[in-house]
């Protein structure tokens, strides 16, 4: 290689094209020059941008290396008007920076035609890289183009429009390039390179043996790197073979093999490295170059990130999408055909209680515990995912037979049922469980885990704290409720539901003391579809508001018509489901709907459930003084068949108890039975209540309830749920003959 003479003759051969490397800091372009010396390429220097354009007015280069920053015309400015002249427009350019350069400067290298940016500090090899590269391309472009000595001046040169004024100053001023100092082995040369480079670099043997590393990897290996030991040292020993491998298929042209791997150490760190190869005439490693940095930051990050998209930030267990991809992947490659493969899905029962009593800290807690609990009954090869708020999905993957899922469905059981104590509270909660089978029960995974939920319904259906197989008539029973859903939404929209009125009757005097309303939906058969069927149908799909509003609504306009015949001292009796009694509003709505009528509050009478009110007890208290305040009469329905805490029982402004109507069945044939209802009876009668039973149907029934003090009786015995029309005739008809009641004195 040679240095250019600072007053260079005609341009040299095309097979020769030198390069040009710009900048105005002596000592960086001293660094460059070392770093490009023994690529046998002759290199130019200029000290300037002015001096660029001076060097390009007399010959071609086939890259220019140019610094970002400088003093009188910047790089931009400089390659602006490198690119304005036709005989330069083409010659490729690299901006060298800082890392500390902005996207707006990126942006602006672009626009003036920038081949590509490398950032300081950048490894040695990888600008040696980059130059072979480039002036690869111009050896085989020289053909195309026109050869000759560059002429010094002429509207050829520049376009016209230049800045002359820019010419003029370069080609007087012409400072004097800038000494060159040849030798990568010049030891300041080595320093200055390397010692700034960021990324660790090293030569290797072909065997991989140090030969050398920069100051960086020293500082960062010290004691593991000495000549003659193995750079695998460092290598952790289950990436080894892999890196090794790898490296021995390093390229030695301007591309790279680029590899992650773990290093030793107590922490676990990476590396992520570029490999270079120098070969022998044979086609042999002979060196390799490494370039290396640490990537342990960014892999932490991403594995954060994976981390994140794929589990559950509360339980850590895999999500909804991590779980689709290990059923897809099981249910896809099914090595073994022939183990069955099954989807539990686990939905934890009255979970919301938990939430709504002891707040969502220990909800949370509980479902982590449940987590561990899960996941400690199934092996290693299977998948507990969290998909939902209390909703669980394990995919057994490794089952001897079918049967297996059942003993794992039972060891979940009862280590979700074992107590736990959570902040202070000791609970007891059970799952329901549903198990679908590959392929009999769903070939994919959605129809899998769709039927796994429908069995699991079905066990919670039949009281919880069991599992059940899928079956196919679960599937046409949750087909019926989805069917159901979608004529309920159509019902609501036409009108199509009826209120009918079930006497109340008073055992003093025989008399209706009020009605219960019950809803009816009539069929175009002729047929009725019970309230039994469709209102927890309405519960799960978001219905029940439309269908309660409309309840409360009939109502008091029944009301208001009754006032308008001159019956004023009958109420009627609403029920308010679960869900709505939860709104915030519901007081607010039935104020409104008697306001709207014009009919006063104490004619309307609110039936709760008792598991409705007691689900949410503090929040409850405050909705049932609201509505007591309003005046209307509140009755506690399907009383004996829930948990009542007799603590709240005796804060809550209830006017009513409703013994349900499989205590009235069984009492008079069951001792327990009638113990009950004679407990019910005193209890409310100790709280101040009145007591009502339902399900009246016979004679016996009546006299034992009245025996015990039941103050009201509804039933078949008496009449059924009516019209409207029919209601009032019985309105019109004297009082009923109540049995057990004393005989009345004719009036
Ligand atoms: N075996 C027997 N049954 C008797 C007898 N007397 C009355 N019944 C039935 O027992 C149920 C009593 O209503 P509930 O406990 O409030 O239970 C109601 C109530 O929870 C709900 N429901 C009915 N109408 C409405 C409504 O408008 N809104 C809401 N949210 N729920 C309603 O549907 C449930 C069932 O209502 P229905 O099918 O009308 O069934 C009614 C009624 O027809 C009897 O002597 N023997």
């Amino acid at each position: 290689m040679s240095d250019p003479p600072d007053n260079p003759g005609p341009a040299t051969a095309a097979d020769d094209i030198p390069i040009l490397l710009v900048n105005d800091d002596p000592g960086a372009l001293f660094a460059l020059r070392t770093v490009l010396a023994d690529l046998g390429v002759e290199i130019v220097t200029a000290a300037s941008g002015e001096q660029a354009l001076l060097r390009l007015l007399r010959q071609d280069f086939s890259l220019i290396l140019m610094d970002v920053k400088m003093t009188g015309l910047d790089g931009f400015e400089t390659a602006r008007l490198v690119r304005s002249r036709p005989r330069s427009c083409e010659t490729p350019i690299i901006f060298l920076t800082s890392h500390r350069a902005t996207d707006l400067d990126r942006s602006e290298g672009c626009a003036v035609g920038a081949a590509d940016y490398l950032f300081m500090p950048v490894a040695p090899e990888v600008i040696r890289a980059k130059v072979l590269s480039f002036t690869h391309k111009a050896r085989s472009r020289q053909g195309l183009r026109p050869r000759g000595p560059v002429q010094e001046s002429g509207g050829e040169l520049w376009p016209s429009g230049r800045d002359t004024s820019l010419e003029d100053a370069f080609s007087t001023g012409a400072a004097s390039p800038t000494p060159c100092i040849p030798g990568l082995d010049h030891p300041d040369a080595a320093r200055l390179v390397l010692e700034h480079a960021g990324d660790y670099v090293a030569l290797l043997s072909g065997r991989g043996a140090w030969l050398y590393a920069s100051p960086s990897y020293q500082r960062a290996f010290g004691a593991d790197i000495m000549p003659g030991a193995s750079y695998f040292d460092i290598v952790h020993p289950d990436d080894r073979r892999r890196v090794a491998e790898a490296l021995t298929h390093a390229p030695s042209d301007d591309a790279h093999v680029r590899l992650q791997y773990r290093i030793t150490g107590p922490t676990e760190r990476y590396l992520e490295t570029d490999a270079n190869a120098v070969r022998t005439a044979s086609g042999e490693v002979g060196q390799l170059v490494i370039v290396s940095r640490d990537v342990t930051e960014r892999k932490q990050m991403e594995a954060h990130v994976v981390q994140q998209s794929f589990h559950d930030s509360l339980t850590g267990l895999p999500n909804r999408l991590l779980l689709m991809d290990r059923l897809t992947q099981a249910t896809a490659h099914r090595e073994r055909p022939d183990t069955p493969l099954a989807v539990l899905f686990m939905d934890l029962d009255h979970f919301k209680e938990v939430n709504d009593t002891l707040g969502h800290a220990a909800g949370d807690r509980l479902l982590q515990d449940v987590a561990e609990r899960v996941s400690s009954c199934v092996r290693e090869a299977d998948t507990v995912a969290r998909v939902g708020g209390d909703e669980f999905v394990v995919l057994l993957v490794d089952l001897r037979e079918l049967a297996d899922a059942a003993v794992v469905a039972n060891k979940i059981i009862a280590a979700v049922s074992a107590s736990c104590q959570i902040e202070g509270s000791e609970l007891h909660v059970t799952p329901s469980i549903g198990l679908a089978i590959f392929p009999s029960d769903g070939a994919d995974p959605d129809t899998l885990l769709r039927n796994a939920d429908v069995a699991m319904y079905h066990a919670k259906h039949d009281g919880g704290g069991r599992y059940a197989f899928f079956a196919a008539e679960m599937q046409e029973a949750a087909s019926r409720r989805l069917a159901l859903g979608t004529a309920l939404q159509r019902a609501i929209r036409a009108d199509e539901f009826l209120m009918y009125y079930q006497p109340k009757i008073c055992t003093a005097s025989g008399s209706i003391c009020g009605f219960e309303s019950l809803i009816r939906w009539p069929q175009a058969d002729g047929s009725w579809i019970p309230p039994s069927q469709f209102i927890p149908v309405a519960e799960q799909t978001g219905r029940i508001e439309p269908i309660g509003a409309w309840a409360i609504r009939q109502v008091s306009a029944q009301l208001h018509r009754w006032r308008e015949l001159g019956i004023d001292n009958i109420p009627i009796a609403v029920n308010v489901s679960a869900l709505q009694f939860q709104r915030e509003n519901v007081a607010r709505s039935l104020a409104d709907a008697v306001e709207e009528v014009g009919v006063p509050p104490s004619l309307l009478e609110v039936e709760l459930t008792e598991s409705g009110v007691m689900s949410n007890p503090s929040q409850a208290i405050a909705t049932l003084h609201e509505i007591h305040s309003l005046g209307m009469t509140i009755a506690i329905d399907d009383f004996g068949t829930g948990y009542s805490s007799l603590a709240y029982l005796k804060r809550f402004p209830i006017d009513k108890l409703k013994i349900d109507a499989s205590f009235v069945r069984d009492m008079v044939t069951d001792p327990n039975g009638a113990a009950i209802v004679r407990a019910i009876i005193g209890l409310a009668h100790v709280l101040n209540m009145t007591v009502i039973a339902e399900g009246v149907e016979t004679a016996e029934q009546s006299a034992f309830l009245v025996a015990h003090g039941c103050e009201e009786l509804q039933g078949f015995y008496f009449s059924d749920a009516v019209s409207n029309v029919d209601a009032l005739a019985l309105l019109g008809r004297g009082p009923y003959t109540v049995p057990g009641a004393p005989p009345r004195r004719p009036s």
